[in-house]
Protein backbone atom coordinates (compact mmCIF):
# COMPACT_ATOMS: atom_id res chain seq x y z
CA UNK A 1 0.00 0.00 0.00
CA UNK A 2 1.37 3.43 -0.99
CA UNK A 3 2.57 5.79 1.70
CA UNK A 4 2.44 10.06 1.47
CA UNK A 5 1.55 12.11 -1.49
CA UNK A 6 0.34 9.82 -4.70
CA UNK A 7 1.78 10.78 -8.12
CA UNK A 8 -0.93 8.72 -10.00
CA UNK A 9 -4.22 10.59 -10.90
CA UNK A 10 -7.25 8.12 -10.09
CA UNK A 11 -10.49 7.95 -11.99
CA UNK A 12 -13.64 6.18 -11.34
CA UNK A 13 -17.37 5.93 -11.35
CA UNK A 14 -18.57 7.12 -7.65
CA UNK A 15 -22.47 5.99 -8.19
CA UNK A 16 -23.83 2.69 -8.43
CA UNK A 17 -24.29 1.07 -11.45
CA UNK A 18 -27.39 1.30 -13.08
CA UNK A 19 -29.76 4.07 -14.34
CA UNK A 20 -30.37 7.08 -12.10
CA UNK A 21 -30.86 10.53 -11.87
CA UNK A 22 -27.11 11.20 -12.71
CA UNK A 23 -24.21 9.25 -12.81
CA UNK A 24 -20.80 10.66 -11.54
CA UNK A 25 -17.00 10.49 -12.62
CA UNK A 26 -14.88 10.72 -10.13
CA UNK A 27 -10.58 11.89 -10.51
CA UNK A 28 -8.16 12.03 -7.55
CA UNK A 29 -4.74 13.52 -8.35
CA UNK A 30 -2.31 15.98 -10.06
CA UNK A 31 -3.75 15.61 -13.57
CA UNK A 32 -7.64 15.45 -12.45
CA UNK A 33 -7.54 19.62 -13.75
CA UNK A 34 -5.54 19.05 -16.91
CA UNK A 35 -7.79 15.77 -17.90
CA UNK A 36 -11.16 17.90 -16.99
CA UNK A 37 -9.66 20.53 -19.38
CA UNK A 38 -8.93 18.45 -22.32
CA UNK A 39 -12.14 16.80 -22.14
CA UNK A 40 -14.83 19.73 -21.14
CA UNK A 41 -16.29 21.84 -24.03
CA UNK A 42 -17.97 24.57 -22.22
CA UNK A 43 -21.39 25.76 -22.97
CA UNK A 44 -20.11 29.70 -22.66
CA UNK A 45 -18.05 31.21 -24.69
CA UNK A 46 -16.25 33.39 -21.75
CA UNK A 47 -15.23 30.12 -19.95
CA UNK A 48 -11.75 30.50 -19.00
CA UNK A 49 -10.98 27.83 -15.80
CA UNK A 50 -12.85 25.87 -13.40
CA UNK A 51 -13.35 27.98 -10.77
CA UNK A 52 -13.19 25.62 -7.47
CA UNK A 53 -16.54 24.55 -6.07
CA UNK A 54 -18.86 25.86 -9.08
CA UNK A 55 -20.74 23.51 -11.51
CA UNK A 56 -19.38 24.15 -14.88
CA UNK A 57 -21.91 23.34 -17.75
CA UNK A 58 -20.79 22.01 -21.05
CA UNK A 59 -20.24 18.34 -22.41
CA UNK A 60 -17.70 15.95 -22.08
CA UNK A 61 -16.29 14.31 -25.40
CA UNK A 62 -13.82 11.05 -26.33
CA UNK A 63 -9.86 12.22 -26.93
CA UNK A 64 -11.12 12.91 -30.30
CA UNK A 65 -13.22 15.53 -29.43
CA UNK A 66 -16.61 13.66 -30.12
CA UNK A 67 -19.59 14.40 -27.68
CA UNK A 68 -20.14 11.88 -25.24
CA UNK A 69 -22.85 13.72 -23.10
CA UNK A 70 -24.42 17.08 -21.80
CA UNK A 71 -22.58 16.80 -18.27
CA UNK A 72 -22.10 19.22 -15.21
CA UNK A 73 -18.13 19.60 -14.04
CA UNK A 74 -17.10 20.73 -10.72
CA UNK A 75 -13.27 20.97 -9.39
CA UNK A 76 -12.09 21.04 -6.15
CA UNK A 77 -8.17 21.86 -5.62
CA UNK A 78 -6.20 19.72 -2.70
CA UNK A 79 -5.41 20.31 -0.12
CA UNK A 80 -8.91 21.04 1.09
CA UNK A 81 -10.80 17.93 -1.06
CA UNK A 82 -12.55 15.02 0.22
CA UNK A 83 -9.01 13.25 -0.94
CA UNK A 84 -6.72 16.17 -0.43
CA UNK A 85 -5.99 16.20 -3.79
CA UNK A 86 -7.10 18.15 -6.98
CA UNK A 87 -10.79 16.29 -7.07
CA UNK A 88 -12.63 16.97 -10.56
CA UNK A 89 -16.40 15.26 -10.61
CA UNK A 90 -17.84 14.72 -14.32
CA UNK A 91 -22.13 14.49 -13.44
CA UNK A 92 -23.51 12.75 -16.32
CA UNK A 93 -26.80 11.43 -17.48
CA UNK A 94 -26.77 8.39 -15.22
CA UNK A 95 -27.06 5.45 -17.25
CA UNK A 96 -24.53 2.97 -17.07
CA UNK A 97 -23.09 2.99 -20.84
CA UNK A 98 -22.97 6.63 -20.61
CA UNK A 99 -20.42 6.75 -17.18
CA UNK A 100 -18.56 3.82 -18.86
CA UNK A 101 -18.29 5.83 -22.07
CA UNK A 102 -16.85 8.91 -19.53
CA UNK A 103 -14.73 6.99 -17.30
CA UNK A 104 -13.09 5.68 -20.85
CA UNK A 105 -12.34 8.62 -22.14
CA UNK A 106 -10.48 9.77 -18.33
CA UNK A 107 -8.42 6.11 -18.57
CA UNK A 108 -7.38 7.27 -22.18
CA UNK A 109 -5.78 10.71 -20.81
CA UNK A 110 -3.47 8.69 -18.32
CA UNK A 111 -5.73 8.30 -15.38
CA UNK A 112 -5.40 4.73 -13.48
CA UNK A 113 -9.15 3.10 -12.35
CA UNK A 114 -9.24 3.41 -8.78
CA UNK A 115 -9.23 0.61 -6.82
CA UNK A 116 -11.84 -0.04 -4.11
CA UNK A 117 -11.87 2.61 -1.32
CA UNK A 118 -9.03 4.13 -3.04
CA UNK A 119 -10.29 7.99 -2.95
CA UNK A 120 -11.25 7.53 1.14
CA UNK A 121 -7.60 5.67 1.64
CA UNK A 122 -5.85 8.38 -0.07
CA UNK A 123 -8.14 11.06 2.00
CA UNK A 124 -6.76 9.20 5.36
CA UNK A 125 -2.85 9.36 3.99
CA UNK A 126 -3.10 12.66 3.23
CA UNK A 127 -4.69 12.91 6.80
CA UNK A 128 -8.33 14.31 6.56
CA UNK A 129 -9.54 11.24 8.20
CA UNK A 130 -8.21 8.76 10.61
CA UNK A 131 -8.62 5.15 10.36
CA UNK A 132 -11.58 5.03 12.49
CA UNK A 133 -13.31 8.09 10.30
CA UNK A 134 -12.51 6.05 7.17
CA UNK A 135 -14.31 3.02 8.21
CA UNK A 136 -16.70 4.87 9.17
CA UNK A 137 -17.25 6.33 5.35
CA UNK A 138 -17.77 2.38 4.56
CA UNK A 139 -20.11 1.99 7.27
CA UNK A 140 -22.16 4.64 6.00
CA UNK A 141 -22.54 3.48 2.59
CA UNK A 142 -23.59 0.17 4.26
CA UNK A 143 -25.77 1.26 6.63
CA UNK A 144 -29.10 -0.58 6.34
CA UNK A 145 -31.07 1.68 8.58
CA UNK A 146 -31.67 5.05 9.75
CA UNK A 147 -30.19 4.11 13.19
CA UNK A 148 -27.07 2.22 11.77
CA UNK A 149 -26.25 5.41 10.13
CA UNK A 150 -26.61 7.40 12.73
CA UNK A 151 -23.77 5.47 14.62
CA UNK A 152 -21.78 5.90 11.42
CA UNK A 153 -22.40 9.79 11.43
CA UNK A 154 -20.93 9.56 14.98
CA UNK A 155 -17.71 8.06 14.12
CA UNK A 156 -17.51 9.83 10.93
CA UNK A 157 -17.74 13.23 12.78
CA UNK A 158 -14.41 11.81 14.76
CA UNK A 159 -15.98 11.18 17.90
CA UNK A 160 -14.48 7.27 18.49
CA UNK A 161 -11.13 8.10 17.39
CA UNK A 162 -10.86 11.70 19.92
CA UNK A 163 -12.22 8.79 22.32
CA UNK A 164 -9.39 6.25 21.77
CA UNK A 165 -6.71 9.24 21.33
CA UNK A 166 -7.57 10.63 24.91
CA UNK A 167 -7.63 7.12 26.51
CA UNK A 168 -4.08 7.35 25.07
CA UNK A 169 -3.16 10.53 25.97
CA UNK A 170 -4.05 9.22 29.65
CA UNK A 171 -1.87 6.61 29.36
CA UNK A 172 0.85 8.62 28.05
CA UNK A 173 0.59 11.05 31.06
CA UNK A 174 0.46 8.35 33.49
CA UNK A 175 4.65 7.07 31.80
CA UNK A 176 5.99 10.23 31.60
CA UNK A 177 4.90 10.21 35.54
CA UNK A 178 6.59 7.23 35.95
CA UNK A 179 10.04 9.09 35.84
CA UNK A 180 11.77 5.95 34.20
CA UNK A 181 11.96 8.50 31.05
CA UNK A 182 16.16 8.54 30.98
CA UNK A 183 15.56 12.18 30.01
CA UNK A 184 15.51 13.89 33.32
CA UNK A 185 16.59 11.60 35.47
CA UNK A 186 18.29 14.71 37.42
CA UNK A 187 15.09 16.17 37.70
CA UNK A 188 13.17 16.94 40.94
CA UNK A 189 9.82 15.53 39.80
CA UNK A 190 7.03 13.81 42.30
CA UNK A 191 7.01 10.38 41.02
CA UNK A 192 3.77 8.65 40.65
CA UNK A 193 3.14 6.21 43.59
CA UNK A 194 2.15 2.44 42.60
CA UNK A 195 -1.55 3.03 44.41
CA UNK A 196 -1.72 5.95 41.99
CA UNK A 197 -0.87 4.31 39.09
CA UNK A 198 -2.81 1.51 39.66
CA UNK A 199 -6.06 4.07 39.95
CA UNK A 200 -4.72 6.03 36.69
CA UNK A 201 -5.06 2.74 34.78
CA UNK A 202 -8.15 1.34 36.64
CA UNK A 203 -9.75 4.58 35.04
CA UNK A 204 -8.74 3.86 31.27
CA UNK A 205 -10.16 0.68 31.95
CA UNK A 206 -13.30 1.27 32.92
CA UNK A 207 -13.62 3.39 30.16
CA UNK A 208 -12.53 0.74 27.83
CA UNK A 209 -15.23 -1.70 28.78
CA UNK A 210 -17.89 1.12 28.43
CA UNK A 211 -17.15 1.53 24.95
CA UNK A 212 -16.65 -2.69 24.68
CA UNK A 213 -19.58 -2.67 26.09
CA UNK A 214 -21.31 -0.84 23.35
CA UNK A 215 -19.74 -3.03 20.77
CA UNK A 216 -21.20 -6.22 21.97
CA UNK A 217 -24.88 -4.44 23.00
CA UNK A 218 -25.23 -2.69 19.74
CA UNK A 219 -23.44 -4.01 17.32
CA UNK A 220 -26.97 -5.64 15.86
CA UNK A 221 -27.97 -2.54 15.91
CA UNK A 222 -25.19 -1.43 13.54
CA UNK A 223 -24.25 -4.70 11.69
CA UNK A 224 -27.98 -6.14 11.71
CA UNK A 225 -28.31 -9.62 13.06
CA UNK A 226 -28.96 -13.13 10.88
CA UNK A 227 -32.14 -14.33 11.78
CA UNK A 228 -33.22 -18.10 10.39
CA UNK A 229 -36.43 -20.02 10.05
CA UNK A 230 -35.80 -23.51 10.68
CA UNK A 231 -37.94 -26.68 11.26
CA UNK A 232 -39.37 -29.44 9.28
CA UNK A 233 -40.68 -29.52 6.18
CA UNK A 234 -44.64 -27.97 5.97
CA UNK A 235 -44.42 -26.73 9.47
CA UNK A 236 -45.28 -22.94 7.82
CA UNK A 237 -41.55 -21.16 7.43
CA UNK A 238 -42.18 -19.74 4.01
CA UNK A 239 -45.71 -18.42 4.85
CA UNK A 240 -44.02 -16.65 7.96
CA UNK A 241 -41.21 -15.32 5.92
CA UNK A 242 -44.21 -14.01 3.51
CA UNK A 243 -45.51 -12.15 6.22
CA UNK A 244 -43.10 -10.85 8.05
CA UNK A 245 -41.78 -9.50 4.60
CA UNK A 246 -45.61 -8.67 3.44
CA UNK A 247 -45.66 -9.85 0.45
CA UNK A 248 -45.05 -13.12 -1.61
CA UNK A 249 -41.44 -13.75 -1.60
CA UNK A 250 -41.11 -17.24 -0.75
CA UNK A 251 -42.96 -20.04 -2.69
CA UNK A 252 -45.63 -21.88 -0.31
CA UNK A 253 -47.75 -24.83 -1.09
CA UNK A 254 -49.13 -28.22 0.49
CA UNK A 255 -46.14 -30.16 -0.90
CA UNK A 256 -43.84 -31.14 1.69
CA UNK A 257 -40.02 -30.00 0.89
CA UNK A 258 -41.27 -27.18 -1.01
CA UNK A 259 -38.69 -25.00 -0.12
CA UNK A 260 -34.95 -26.74 -1.31
CA UNK A 261 -32.67 -23.65 -1.30
CA UNK A 262 -32.71 -21.16 1.24
CA UNK A 263 -34.18 -17.68 0.49
CA UNK A 264 -32.58 -14.41 2.12
CA UNK A 265 -34.33 -10.87 2.64
CA UNK A 266 -33.29 -7.82 4.70
CA UNK A 267 -36.02 -6.39 6.80
CA UNK A 268 -35.79 -3.69 9.28
CA UNK A 269 -37.86 -4.84 12.17
CA UNK A 270 -38.71 -1.48 13.59
CA UNK A 271 -35.62 -0.13 13.08
CA UNK A 272 -33.42 -3.29 13.81
CA UNK A 273 -31.72 -4.30 10.72
CA UNK A 274 -31.91 -8.16 10.19
CA UNK A 275 -31.13 -10.87 7.17
CA UNK A 276 -34.26 -13.04 7.28
CA UNK A 277 -33.72 -16.39 6.00
CA UNK A 278 -35.96 -18.85 5.35
CA UNK A 279 -34.42 -22.46 4.71
CA UNK A 280 -35.29 -25.70 3.64
CA UNK A 281 -37.42 -28.05 5.92
CA UNK A 282 -35.67 -30.49 7.73
CA UNK A 283 -36.29 -34.23 6.66
CA UNK A 284 -34.54 -37.66 4.86
CA UNK A 285 -34.73 -37.52 1.56
CA UNK A 286 -32.72 -38.95 -1.12
CA UNK A 287 -33.44 -36.10 -3.25
CA UNK A 288 -29.70 -34.48 -4.00
CA UNK A 289 -31.25 -30.96 -4.67
CA UNK A 290 -32.48 -31.15 -1.50
CA UNK A 291 -29.90 -32.60 0.50
CA UNK A 292 -27.68 -29.63 -0.86
CA UNK A 293 -29.78 -27.25 0.54
CA UNK A 294 -30.43 -29.25 3.49
CA UNK A 295 -26.78 -28.62 4.08
CA UNK A 296 -26.97 -25.20 3.02
CA UNK A 297 -29.60 -24.75 5.89
CA UNK A 298 -27.47 -25.85 8.60
CA UNK A 299 -24.55 -23.68 7.61
CA UNK A 300 -26.86 -20.91 8.47
CA UNK A 301 -27.71 -22.70 11.08
CA UNK A 302 -25.06 -22.45 12.89
CA UNK A 303 -24.15 -18.84 11.97
CA UNK A 304 -27.11 -17.73 12.79
CA UNK A 305 -27.40 -15.04 15.70
CA UNK A 306 -31.40 -15.97 16.33
CA UNK A 307 -33.20 -19.60 15.16
CA UNK A 308 -36.77 -19.45 14.95
CA UNK A 309 -37.83 -22.90 15.39
CA UNK A 310 -40.97 -23.24 13.21
CA UNK A 311 -43.24 -25.98 15.04
CA UNK A 312 -46.67 -27.16 13.35
CA UNK A 313 -48.70 -27.05 16.80
CA UNK A 314 -51.30 -29.07 15.13
CA UNK A 315 -49.36 -32.28 14.68
CA UNK A 316 -47.30 -34.49 16.93
CA UNK A 317 -43.78 -33.73 17.18
CA UNK A 318 -41.76 -35.78 14.24
CA UNK A 319 -38.11 -37.15 15.05
CA UNK A 320 -36.73 -34.12 13.19
CA UNK A 321 -38.41 -31.68 15.57
CA UNK A 322 -37.11 -33.13 18.28
CA UNK A 323 -33.72 -33.30 17.25
CA UNK A 324 -33.86 -29.81 16.49
CA UNK A 325 -35.11 -28.64 19.60
CA UNK A 326 -32.83 -30.51 21.72
CA UNK A 327 -29.81 -29.14 19.62
CA UNK A 328 -30.98 -25.24 20.20
CA UNK A 329 -29.01 -23.01 22.15
CA UNK A 330 -31.00 -21.41 24.83
CA UNK A 331 -29.96 -18.40 23.88
CA UNK A 332 -30.19 -18.32 20.45
CA UNK A 333 -33.57 -20.22 20.30
CA UNK A 334 -36.96 -18.68 19.24
CA UNK A 335 -40.24 -21.21 18.91
CA UNK A 336 -42.56 -20.55 16.95
CA UNK A 337 -46.11 -22.43 17.55
CA UNK A 338 -47.62 -21.90 14.22
CA UNK A 339 -51.25 -23.32 12.64
CA UNK A 340 -52.73 -22.28 15.83
CA UNK A 341 -55.94 -21.95 13.76
CA UNK A 342 -56.23 -25.45 13.60
CA UNK A 343 -56.65 -27.93 16.93
CA UNK A 344 -53.92 -28.19 18.76
CA UNK A 345 -52.09 -31.09 19.48
CA UNK A 346 -51.78 -31.19 23.36
CA UNK A 347 -48.77 -33.51 23.40
CA UNK A 348 -46.88 -30.97 21.24
CA UNK A 349 -47.53 -27.67 22.99
CA UNK A 350 -46.71 -30.53 26.32
CA UNK A 351 -43.44 -31.20 25.19
CA UNK A 352 -42.75 -27.82 24.07
CA UNK A 353 -43.23 -26.49 27.21
CA UNK A 354 -40.94 -28.98 28.99
CA UNK A 355 -38.12 -27.69 26.70
CA UNK A 356 -38.46 -24.43 28.56
CA UNK A 357 -37.71 -22.69 25.34
CA UNK A 358 -39.37 -19.00 24.39
CA UNK A 359 -42.33 -19.94 22.41
CA UNK A 360 -44.81 -17.47 20.58
CA UNK A 361 -48.01 -18.42 18.78
CA UNK A 362 -48.71 -17.77 15.41
CA UNK A 363 -50.82 -18.61 12.55
CA UNK A 364 -48.72 -17.65 9.23
CA UNK A 365 -51.43 -17.81 6.83
CA UNK A 366 -53.38 -14.95 7.66
CA UNK A 367 -50.06 -13.06 9.15
CA UNK A 368 -51.66 -13.54 12.39
CA UNK A 369 -49.43 -13.23 15.36
CA UNK A 370 -46.53 -11.84 13.37
CA UNK A 371 -46.26 -8.56 15.21
CA UNK A 372 -45.82 -10.30 18.49
CA UNK A 373 -43.52 -12.39 16.51
CA UNK A 374 -41.16 -9.82 15.60
CA UNK A 375 -41.62 -8.16 19.02
CA UNK A 376 -40.56 -11.49 20.42
CA UNK A 377 -37.19 -11.83 18.00
CA UNK A 378 -36.39 -7.93 18.85
CA UNK A 379 -36.84 -9.22 22.34
CA UNK A 380 -34.51 -12.40 22.07
CA UNK A 381 -31.72 -10.09 20.27
CA UNK A 382 -31.54 -7.13 22.18
CA UNK A 383 -34.01 -7.03 24.51
CA UNK A 384 -35.45 -3.64 26.23
CA UNK A 385 -32.97 -2.01 24.49
CA UNK A 386 -34.01 0.89 22.08
CA UNK A 387 -32.35 2.05 19.24
CA UNK A 388 -28.71 3.64 19.64
CA UNK A 389 -29.10 6.88 20.50
CA UNK A 390 -27.17 9.98 18.36
CA UNK A 391 -23.75 10.45 19.26
CA UNK A 392 -23.51 6.74 20.94
CA UNK A 393 -19.94 5.28 19.89
CA UNK A 394 -19.61 1.76 18.55
CA UNK A 395 -16.71 0.09 17.65
CA UNK A 396 -16.57 -2.26 14.66
CA UNK A 397 -15.05 -5.97 15.12
CA UNK A 398 -11.36 -4.55 14.22
CA UNK A 399 -11.61 -1.75 16.48
CA UNK A 400 -13.00 -3.77 19.81
CA UNK A 401 -10.01 -6.43 18.48
CA UNK A 402 -7.82 -3.85 18.96
CA UNK A 403 -9.40 -2.35 22.18
CA UNK A 404 -9.65 -6.00 23.76
CA UNK A 405 -5.60 -6.17 23.05
CA UNK A 406 -5.02 -2.99 24.86
CA UNK A 407 -7.16 -4.23 27.85
CA UNK A 408 -5.10 -7.24 27.68
CA UNK A 409 -2.07 -5.48 28.38
CA UNK A 410 -3.08 -2.49 31.02
CA UNK A 411 -4.77 -5.87 33.27
CA UNK A 412 -1.76 -7.53 32.88
CA UNK A 413 0.29 -4.10 33.73
CA UNK A 414 -2.07 -3.41 36.40
CA UNK A 415 -1.43 -7.18 38.12
CA UNK A 416 2.67 -6.97 37.86
CA UNK A 417 2.43 -3.29 39.77
CA UNK A 418 0.80 -5.09 42.48
CA UNK A 419 3.27 -7.09 42.89
CA UNK A 420 6.08 -5.00 42.45
CA UNK A 421 7.66 -5.37 38.96
CA UNK A 422 9.61 -2.80 38.36
CA UNK A 423 8.81 0.56 36.83
CA UNK A 424 11.05 0.24 33.62
CA UNK A 425 9.54 -3.17 32.66
CA UNK A 426 5.85 -1.57 33.70
CA UNK A 427 6.49 0.81 31.51
CA UNK A 428 7.42 -1.18 28.26
CA UNK A 429 4.19 -2.58 28.25
CA UNK A 430 2.44 0.98 29.22
CA UNK A 431 4.04 2.02 25.81
CA UNK A 432 2.74 -1.16 24.23
CA UNK A 433 -0.91 -0.26 25.19
CA UNK A 434 -0.21 2.99 23.63
CA UNK A 435 1.17 1.61 20.49
CA UNK A 436 -1.95 -0.85 20.12
CA UNK A 437 -4.59 1.97 20.41
CA UNK A 438 -2.81 4.13 17.70
CA UNK A 439 -3.05 1.49 15.39
CA UNK A 440 -6.90 1.36 15.85
CA UNK A 441 -6.89 5.59 14.66
CA UNK A 442 -4.45 4.38 12.25
CA UNK A 443 -1.38 5.76 13.75
CA UNK A 444 1.48 3.21 12.70
CA UNK A 445 -1.39 1.03 11.21
CA UNK A 446 0.74 -2.09 9.86
CA UNK A 447 0.06 -2.07 5.43
CA UNK A 448 -1.44 -5.53 5.95
CA UNK A 449 -4.29 -3.82 8.29
CA UNK A 450 -5.52 -0.77 5.71
CA UNK A 451 -5.48 -3.48 3.00
CA UNK A 452 -7.98 -5.26 4.45
CA UNK A 453 -9.89 -2.43 5.59
CA UNK A 454 -9.53 -0.66 2.33
CA UNK A 455 -10.51 -3.67 0.22
CA UNK A 456 -13.97 -4.03 1.83
CA UNK A 457 -14.72 -0.29 0.26
CA UNK A 458 -16.51 -0.27 -2.62
CA UNK A 459 -14.99 1.21 -6.46
CA UNK A 460 -14.96 4.85 -6.55
CA UNK A 461 -15.11 5.71 -2.60
N1 LIG B 1 -20.55 15.00 -5.36
C1 LIG B 1 -20.10 14.55 -4.20
N2 LIG B 1 -20.96 14.37 -3.19
C2 LIG B 1 -20.50 13.89 -1.99
C3 LIG B 1 -19.14 13.59 -1.78
C4 LIG B 1 -18.26 13.80 -2.88
O1 LIG B 1 -17.05 13.54 -2.79
N3 LIG B 1 -18.78 14.27 -4.05
N4 LIG B 1 -18.72 13.10 -0.54
C5 LIG B 1 -17.62 12.30 -0.38
O2 LIG B 1 -17.66 11.25 0.18
C6 LIG B 1 -19.55 13.33 0.63
C7 LIG B 1 -19.30 14.73 1.13
N5 LIG B 1 -18.00 14.81 1.71
C8 LIG B 1 -17.09 15.81 1.41
C9 LIG B 1 -16.13 16.12 2.35
C10 LIG B 1 -15.26 17.17 2.12
C11 LIG B 1 -15.31 17.89 0.94
C12 LIG B 1 -14.44 19.08 0.72
O3 LIG B 1 -14.16 19.46 -0.42
N6 LIG B 1 -14.02 19.74 1.79
C13 LIG B 1 -13.15 20.93 1.78
C14 LIG B 1 -13.89 22.19 1.42
C15 LIG B 1 -15.16 22.40 2.17
C16 LIG B 1 -15.89 23.71 1.90
O4 LIG B 1 -15.41 24.60 1.18
O5 LIG B 1 -16.97 23.83 2.50
C17 LIG B 1 -12.47 21.04 3.13
O6 LIG B 1 -12.93 20.41 4.08
O7 LIG B 1 -11.48 21.74 3.21
C18 LIG B 1 -16.24 17.53 -0.03
C19 LIG B 1 -17.13 16.49 0.20
C20 LIG B 1 -20.98 13.10 0.27
N7 LIG B 1 -21.38 13.75 -0.98
N1 LIG C 1 -53.95 -23.86 8.69
C1 LIG C 1 -52.74 -23.33 8.55
N2 LIG C 1 -51.97 -23.68 7.52
C2 LIG C 1 -50.76 -23.14 7.40
C3 LIG C 1 -50.27 -22.18 8.33
N3 LIG C 1 -49.02 -21.81 7.94
C4 LIG C 1 -48.75 -22.51 6.83
N4 LIG C 1 -49.80 -23.31 6.49
C5 LIG C 1 -49.89 -24.19 5.34
O1 LIG C 1 -48.93 -25.21 5.46
C6 LIG C 1 -48.44 -25.60 4.18
C7 LIG C 1 -46.91 -25.49 4.19
O2 LIG C 1 -46.55 -24.13 4.34
P1 LIG C 1 -45.12 -23.58 3.94
O3 LIG C 1 -45.05 -22.20 4.39
O4 LIG C 1 -44.83 -23.89 2.53
O5 LIG C 1 -44.23 -24.53 4.87
P2 LIG C 1 -42.66 -24.69 4.89
O6 LIG C 1 -42.28 -24.90 6.31
O7 LIG C 1 -42.01 -23.57 4.18
O8 LIG C 1 -42.47 -26.04 4.11
P3 LIG C 1 -41.19 -26.57 3.28
O9 LIG C 1 -40.75 -25.49 2.37
O10 LIG C 1 -41.71 -27.75 2.58
O11 LIG C 1 -40.17 -26.94 4.28
C8 LIG C 1 -49.09 -24.67 3.19
O12 LIG C 1 -50.19 -25.33 2.62
C9 LIG C 1 -49.57 -23.51 4.02
O13 LIG C 1 -50.71 -22.88 3.50
C10 LIG C 1 -51.12 -21.84 9.42
O14 LIG C 1 -50.77 -21.01 10.29
N5 LIG C 1 -52.32 -22.43 9.50
MG1 LIG D 1 -40.81 -23.48 2.55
Amino acid sequence: MEQGQSTETIGAIATPLGSGGVGIVRLSGPKSLTVAQRLFLSARQTFEAFKPYRLHHGWVTDVHGARLDEVLVSFMPGPGSYSGEDIVEINCHGGPAVVQAVLEAVLECGVRLARPGEFTLRAYLNGRLDLTQAEAVAEMINAPTASSLRLAGSKLAGGLGRYIRDLRQRLESLRVQMCVAVDFPEEEIECLAPEELQAGLEQVLVDIEAIMANFERDRYWRDGALVVLAGRVNAGKSSLMNAILGRERAIVTPIAGTTRDYLEEQVNLSGLPVRLVDTAGLRETDDLVERAGLSRSRELLEQADLVCVVLDSSQALTADDRALLQEAPNETTLVVLNKQDLPPHTETQEAVAAQGLPTVPAVAVEADGVDALIRAVRQRLVGERQEPEQGELVPNLRQSQGLAQAREELRALYDECRNGVPYDLLSVRLETACTILSEIIGEMTPAAVLEQVFGEFCIGK
